[in-house]
């Protein structure tokens, strides 16, 4: 498999030209099916494209958002990534997209895996668009590997769609698409800035192994388009 890299002068320019492809995309499936999905991440990324892509002109009430993952917290919590989904990407023309929250009522995330792949059942994999995020110790959605779920979360084999993980280098435990689930869409994004995060994935490729570094596992069994910018 294939590690495609377009880099940007910035950040924002990086923002400009990506949300534009998704658009295309998400305008193309709903052109063929009548809708469409995105999977975004969280994290400090992923800002100025989502206030970008909120702006975009396409048929929002015809898209699906959901998130690569979340970390269990309330949604009004600073690290909720579906506090950040909401003040950022569902605004403006974005308003209208229907959003699918990964957190539930659930105390402990495992007890909310059942619940949450019926509903994206529902929704229908393959996702049209995927965006990764990578944190800087290789894991990409909430696939740690310093966590005791990460044979399980990258088993393409194994039919499950999601995870609950807890990593141990970080907080909160996490629900997170499984490899097999993130990698089954056509149109799989790895978004990055700056140049340690650069090096990070350079050196996850060459020198690491997938359980090591789960971002190797994602290249290692899809295409996949690296949007850089330092
Ligand atoms: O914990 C997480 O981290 C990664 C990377 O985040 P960043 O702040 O370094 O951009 C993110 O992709 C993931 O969705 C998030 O839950």
């Amino acid at each position: 498999m294939s590690l495609h890299t377009t880099t940007f002068s910035s950040a924002s320019e990086l923002a400009t030209v990506f949300s534009q492809r998704i658009a295309d995309i998400l305008k193309q499936a709903i052109s063929e099916r009548g809708k469409a999905s995105l999977v975004v991440s969280g994290g400090s990324t992923p800002l100025p494209l989502f206030k970008a892509l909120s702006i975009r002109s396409i048929d929002w009430s015809k898209v699906t958002i959901t998130l690569a993952d979340e970390r269990w917290v309330a949604n009004t919590d600073a690290a909720s990534n579906e506090k950040l989904v909401r003040e950022n990407l569902l605004q403006d023309k974005a308003s209208k997209a229907n959003f699918v929250p990964l957190k539930t009522v659930h105390e402990n995330a495992e007890d909310a895996v059942q619940q949450l792949t019926a509903t994206f059942n529902k929704v229908g994999l393959p996702f049209d668009v995927v965006i990764l995020g990578m944190g800087e110790d290789g894991h990409t959605a909430s696939l740690f590997p310093c966590s005791a779920q990460i044979e399980a979360g990258l088993d393409v084999n194994s039919p499950a769609m999601l995870i609950a993980t807890q990593p141990t280098t970080a907080p909160h435990q996490r629900m997170s698409f499984t490899l097999r689930a993130l990698v089954s869409s056509a149109n799989v994004f790895l978004h990055l800035t700056g140049q340690k995060k650069r090096d990070v994935l350079q050196d996850a490729l060459e020198n690491y192994t997938d359980l090591e570094k789960p971002i190797k596992a994602v290249c290692d069994k899809t295409n996949v388009e690296l949007m850089w910018a330092p």
